[in-house]
């Protein structure tokens, strides 16, 4: 214990400590800002962030780069843009994975004489943010970035990423909304892509273990709107568009794409997503829930319920032993409960609002094709025919393609 005498030593010393702390974080800050400083002294033509755009999700964050073609300019860019973008260029090109989690989908780039140049698209796990503009600024790419537009929650998180990127890289975020860049994003590549969007036909049968439904591409609408938009990111979003810039969030969810992965890395040993969604390809569902027909010994036809239909997600495991079933057929059901709870939620909301068309998005469905199936055909089901599910290739990438748009206002077709 201090005696009463040495309190006003021992608060000078306190305080000494503090002022010291203080003095030394903004000789500290000033450091960096002087290091910004001579990095943006490029030219001023030379910031690339303009081509970038940003997405911080939960789980993943999204990158959409625009590579400009060689000439397409009218305006007469500086010798230092010029080199800057071929940097920029060359190192987004010079490998398809980047550090520990870092991807580039080049089956998704679009080269497109319409845009003048290249879209690419590369994501990376949002908890290796650190990592990831490490390598940005090692590879003195941030000298010729200055401000990235940029979306999702990581965009708001108390400014922790924002704070972290301006810290390590110098590059400055400009906050851009995540429902606006979503629906900017989907309806730029409803106008650009011709084989965008894509959904299932011969949804028409009675199991939804089945599934024999093939792939058509579906750009024909003419009019698109109005339509309901599902996000199946780390959680769900349900939002209302009624065109251009129109839109409502109208619901959501917690049951979403984090609750598989989280669950699935809980229960099992798999220690990456590609695992956990390998893991349920050949499970069997019907040997952990329970159906309809496990109820009435077959369909009950008074309300147009088929026998295979999931009556109890989980419910056969009231009395069948852990034992006797896979965790191949567990990660089955709990995807397919999932799924099913999304698409329910979807074409209620599409019921409410009088909306035949529903896009699926999001990283959830990416390589994801047992969920999107299940969604084409529950929602043909409860529809009876009336409504339809539609798929996008660039499913995970419509927020950092909006956030890319919001700043790019000379791109052709930007809604
Ligand atoms: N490589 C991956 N790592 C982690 N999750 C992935 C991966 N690929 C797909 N996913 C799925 O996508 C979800 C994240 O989707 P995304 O649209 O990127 O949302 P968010 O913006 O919340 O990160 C995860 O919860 C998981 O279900
Ligand atoms: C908070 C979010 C918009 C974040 O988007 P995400 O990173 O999941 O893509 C989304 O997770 C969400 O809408 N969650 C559901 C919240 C609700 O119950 O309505």
């Amino acid at each position: 214990m201090l005696a009463p005498s040495s309190l006003p030593v021992a608060f000078a010393c306190v305080c000494g400590i503090v002022v010291a702390y203080t003095l030394r974080r903004k000789h500290i800050r000033e450091l960096n800002w002087k290091r910004r400083i001579s990095i943006k002294k490029i030219s001023p033509h030379s910031d690339m962030g303009q081509s970038f755009g940003l997405d911080i999700g939960g789980t993943l964050s999204k990158i959409v780069y625009f590579e400009q073609a060689p000439g397409v300019t009218s305006r007469p860019r500086a010798k230092s843009h010029v080199l800057a973008a071929q940097e920029v260029s060359r190192f987004v090109k010079s490998s398809d994975n980047y550090g520990s989690s870092g991807v580039r989908d080049t089956r998704l780039s679009v080269t497109s004489e319409t845009l003048g140049g290249t879209l690419h698209f590369m994501h990376f796990e949002t908890r290796k943010m650190e990592g990831a503009v490490s390598q940005v600024a090692n590879h003195s790419l941030s000298q010729s970035l200055r401000v990235v537009s940029c979306t999702g929650g990581g965009a708001h998180k108390h400014l922790q990423y924002a704070n972290l990127i301006h810290e390590i890289a110098g590059i400055e975020v400009r906050k851009e909304d995540e429902v606006a860049c979503l629906v900017r994003g989907l309806n730029f590549l409803l106008n650009v892509f011709p084989n965008e969007v894509y959904t299932f036909v011969n949804v028409d049968f009675g199991s939804l273990s089945a599934t024999r439904m093939s792939l058509v591409r579906d750009n024909t609408d003419e009019d698109i709107f109005p339509y309901i938009l599902v996000s199946i990111g780390s959680g769900v979003s349900v939002l209302h568009v009624t065109g251009p810039g129109k839109f409502t969030r109208v619901s959501g969810s917690s049951i979403g794409g984090g609750t598989y992965w989280g669950l699935c890395r809980m229960l099992f040993e798999c220690t990456t997503y590609d695992e956990a969604l390998d893991l349920c390809v050949h499970g069997r569902n019907a040997s952990v829930d329970m159906s309809v027909g496990d109820i009435y010994g077959g369909a009950y036809e008074k309300f147009n319920l088929p026998a295979t239909t999931v009556a109890s997600s989980f419910g056969k495991m009231i009395s069948v032993e852990r034992a006797e079933v896979s965790d191949a057929d567990i990660a089955r059901s709990l995807l397919v409960m999932t799924t099913q709870n999304i698409g329910l939620i979807a074409y209620l909301n599409a019921c409410i609002h009088g909306t035949k068309r529903i896009f699926f998005v999001g990283n959830f469905l990416r390589h994801n094709k047992i969920s999107c199936r299940t969604l084409a055909y529950a929602i043909n089901f409860w529809s009876k025919g009336e409504m339809k599910a539609h798929f996008c290739r660039h499913e995970g990438y419509l927020g950092a393609l909006g956030a890319f748009l919001s700043q790019a206002p000379d791109m052709p077709c930007n809604p």
